[in-house]
C-alpha cells in the first residue's frame, strides 16, 4: 500500500562517511541517497553485502548522523545528537534479549523502562506472547528457548512498544529455511493488523519480493545510493512460501535481479580484490 502525504520516513540526500583508522582517507559508504517510507508501507531495501544497508538503517534509528543530509521521520527532523528515534522498534540480526531475564521479563523490559506498572505491564506481555505464539512459554529463559522462538520474544519485545516504524535489519537470517518462512509469515500477519511503516533491510531478493509493497535495490559500495525503486503489487495476505510459485513473482524476480545483478559481481570482485 502506498499512500501519499508526509512519510514515515525520509532520507534527504544523505551521504554517511567514516574516517579511515590509519588517517587515511574516508570512506563514503552511502553517497546522496533518498529514499521515503510512506505510512504503512512495507519497504525492503536490497543490495550486495557491504554496500551500506545496516549503515542506512543506522542512520533511520538515529545512532548514526549522517555526515550531510537529512532524515525525516513523519515530517520532524530526526537529530542523532539528540537521541535515539523514539518513533521507531529495532530489529538486528542478533537479537537483543536479556539472558539473565525470563521471557516475559524480556518482552516487557521495554514497558518498565517507560514507567508501565508491573501488572499492567505483565498483562500486556501475556498477551503478546500470545500473539506471536509463545503462549506458556514466558517463564523460559532465552537459552532454553530455539531460534525461532527467540525471534518471536525479539519480535512481541519490540511491538509491544507499538512503534509507529519497525527498522529490521536481517531479523531472520540466521534461522533455518522453513523457521523462517514462519516467521515471516507471522511478520506479515502482525503487520497486517497495525499497518506499521516498515524499512526491511534484506540481502534476500526473494524474502524482499515476499514480504515488500515496495523493493528499493542499492548500488555496490563505495558511495552507495539506490538505483532501482521496485513496486510490488502481488495480492495480499501472503503467505510467503506459495507466493514464490507465482508467475508475477518470477516476473518481478527476474526484473529486480537484472537490476541488482551486475552491482552484485561489482561487490564480489571488490572483495576479492580487497
Ligand atoms: N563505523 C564504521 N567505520 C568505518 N567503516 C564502516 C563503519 N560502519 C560501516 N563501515 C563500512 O561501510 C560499508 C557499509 O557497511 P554496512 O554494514 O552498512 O553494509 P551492509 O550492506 O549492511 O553489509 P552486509 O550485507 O555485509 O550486512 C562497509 O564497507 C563497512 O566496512
Amino acid at each position: 500500500m502506498t499512500t501519499t502525504g508526509t512519510p514515515a520516513l525520509a532520507f534527504n540526500d544523505v551521504t554517511c562517511r567514516f574516517a579511515a583508522r590509519d588517517g587515511g582517507e574516508a570512506y563514503t559508504a552511502v553517497a546522496n541517497a533518498t529514499l521515503m517510507v510512506q505510512a504503512g508501507e512495507f519497504v525492503s531495501v536490497v543490495g550486495p553485502t557491504g554496500c551500506g544497508k545496516s549503515t542506512l538503517l543506522n542512520v533511520a534509528a538515529g545512532l548514526l548522523a549522517p555526515s550531510s543530509g537529512t532524515v525525516e521521520v513523519f515530517g520532524e527532523r530526526l537529530v542523532a545528537e539528540r537521541g535515539v528515534n523514539r518513533r521507531a522498534g529495532y530489529m538486528f540480526q542478533a537479537d537483543a534479549l536479556m539472558p539473565w531475564r525470563r521471557g516475559i521479563d524480556n518482552v516487557v523490559a521495554g514497558l518498565e523502562f517507560r514507567g508501565v506498572p508491573r501488572e499492567a505491564a505483565r498483562r500486556q506481555g501475556e498477551d503478546w506472547l500470545r500473539r506471536v505464539g509463545l503462549a506458556g512459554f514466558g517463564d523460559r529463559y532465552p537459552h532454553q528457548m530455539s531460534g525461532g522462538m527467540r525471534k518471536r520474544l525479539a519480535l512481541a519485545q519490540t511491538l509491544i512498544l507499538s512503534p509507529d516504524i519497525l527498522l529490521m535489519d536481517e531479523p531472520f537470517s540466521a534461522l533455518d529455511v522453513q523457521t523462517r518462512q514462519l516467521m515471516e509469515n507471522e511478520l506479515l500477519a502482525l503487520w497486517a493488523e497495525s499497518r506499521k511503516s516498515v524499512l526491511f533491510i534484506t540481502h534476500d531478493l526473494e524474502e524482499a519480493i515476499a514480504l515488500s509493497d515496495r523493493v528499493v535495490v542499492l548500488s555496490a559500495g563505495p558511495a552507495t545510493r539506490p538505483i532501482g525503486d521496485f513496486k510490488v503489487e502481488l495480492p495480499r495476505p501472503r503467505d510467503v512460501s506459495e507466493i514464490r510459485m507465482t508467475p508475477g513473482f518470477n516476473e518481478l524476480h527476474r526484473e529486480i535481479w537484472n537490476a541488482m545483478k551486475e552491482e552484485v559481481l561489482k561487490a564480489y570482485a571488490r572483495q576479492k580484490a580487497a
